[in-house]
């Protein structure tokens, strides 16, 4: 058993010795498992040389679409195609499970979660579990999505440094049991502010470091008006709305919490990076992403 003490860069001392059984995870079944077998990503521990697949991996970047993280793995490979060993090619890995797409370029695994809190979740705990399986070191996660943006114009890069929930805690309630467990909403600030000194000047765009309001629905639970129901009026919603801007969220999205808070309970250095389709005190309708970033 490998004690997590570099892993747990997040943690205080005191939370580190009494939440870390191992790296990463903190469940003594799985340690007494003979297999485990993460079924939604198609690959398990007998079945896959999981150390020498994945233990070189330094990057676990997540977002919601196929597409999106295929095409990340694509602009990586170009970047990085004097490193790569010759002929490397990019190729789903979760294959046959088809419930997400995973792709990976040397140290960096790009893999698509979906929408909502629920579907990060399952991703979350089965990536935690490779990087265990794995003997990964000191992994870094970062969610690169997209947001509604509160008092932001669409284009604007937004990197959280705390998220809230409905009740404007900076927890995530987990359901367990029957059970309400909160679990804090921590993300590595340093990790943020960081990314954002990567930001240049002269970038066509701005990137704002903030708070972000995490939904779990993108109509009604983001206060919109377009949804098909909707039993409030544009003033309440604007005031809910300018409620959340005196609290410091900057966006609004849909899986920050989870993301947060499985993150921190894993010890590992997590970033949330999204970009504002639209500002939401200007409006709800999405219209074309291409529009926005040509
Ligand atoms: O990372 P993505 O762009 O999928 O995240 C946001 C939050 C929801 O999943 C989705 C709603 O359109 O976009
Ligand atoms: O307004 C928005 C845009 C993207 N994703 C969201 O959850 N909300």
């Amino acid at each position: 058993m490998v004690l997590a003490s570099e892993s747990c860069g997040c943690m205080s001392t005191a939370q580190q010795s009494s939440q870390c059984i191992t790296n990463f995870i903190r469940n003594p079944h799985i340690l007494a498992m003979e297999e485990d077998y993460l079924y939604h990503l198609g690959l398990g521990t007998k079945t896959h040389d999981l150390p020498a697949m994945f233990g070189d991996v330094k990057f676990v970047i997540v977002g919601g679409t196929p597409k999106r993280m295929e095409s990340l793995a694509k602009y990586f490979m170009h970047e990085m195609k004097a490193k790569l060993p010759i002929g490397t090619q990019l190729s789903d890995i979760t294959g046959a499970a088809e419930r997400y797409s995973m792709y990976k370029v040397g140290p960096i695994i790009c893999v698509n979660h979906g929408m909502g809190n629920p579907s990060i979740s399952i991703l979350l705990h089965e990536l935690i579990k490779l990087m265990y399986h794995a003997k990964c070191k000191n992994p870094v996660f970062i969610r690169l999505g997209t947001c509604g943006g509160l008092g932001v114009p669409g284009g604007t890069v937004v990197i959280s440094d705390g998220v809230l929930n409905d009740k404007l805690n900076a927890e995530h309630e987990f359901k367990i049991l029957g059970n309400i467990v909160a679990r804090p909403t921590k993300l590595d600030v340093n990790l943020a502010q960081e990314l954002k000194s990567l930001a240049n000047l002269s970038d066509d765009y701005q990137t704002v470091v903030g708070k972000t309001y995490c939904a779990d629905d993108f109509y009604e639970g983001q206060g919109r008006l377009d949804g098909a129901f909707c039993d409030y009026k544009e003033a309440d919603k604007m005031k809910w709305l300018n409620m959340l801007r005196q609290k410091g969220v900057v966006n609004i999205e849909m899986e920050s919490s989870m993301f947060a808070a499985l993150t921190n309970q894993a010890g590992v250095r997590a970033a949330i990076i999204c970009a504002a389709i639209l500002n939401r005190l200007d409006g709800d309708q999405v219209c074309s992403i291409n529009e926005l970033f040509g």
